[in-house]
């Protein structure tokens, strides 16, 4: 299992985004806007549904990829958390963030 996860790339994706950086791809993306963050989104959303639908596990993985990062690339630029994203779907299972660590014994 990665250690990597969807929180640290959100961190690595707002540092880039504010950079200032004319070789970040996460900067240009982001200083385009929302609304053209989200249509490369729906690109890569659809490049995905493709590599599903022909059963290409490898270009789906890659494809998976490309969309967790365009995703978290359309929140940063629409000010929206991860955190925020991940309190909902925490919500839908009965649990939220908050009671999760409060359950947690102290460090
Ligand atoms: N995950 C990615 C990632 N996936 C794809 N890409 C970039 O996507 C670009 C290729 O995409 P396309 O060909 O679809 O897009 P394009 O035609 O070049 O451009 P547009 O369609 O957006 O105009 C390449 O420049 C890749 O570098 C990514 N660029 C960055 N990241 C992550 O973001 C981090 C910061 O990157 P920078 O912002 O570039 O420093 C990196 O360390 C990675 O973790």
């Amino acid at each position: 299992m990665s250690s990597f996860t969807l929180a640290d790339l959100a961190a690595i994706i707002k540092t880039r985004a504010h950079s200032g950086d004319p070789g970040s791809y996460t900067a240009k993306l982001v200083a385009r806007g929302a609304s053209r963050a989200a249509k490369k989104f729906g690109e890569e959303a659809v490049e995905l549904a493709i590599a599903a639908a022909e059963k290409d596990r490898a270009a789906l993985t890659s494809e998976a990829a490309d969309v967790l990062y365009h995703l978290l690339v359309v929140l940063e630029a629409s000010d929206v958390p991860l955190d925020a994203v991940m309190n909902e779907l925490a919500g839908r299972t009965g649990r939220t963030g908050l009671e999760e660590k409060a359950s947690r014994p102290p460090e």
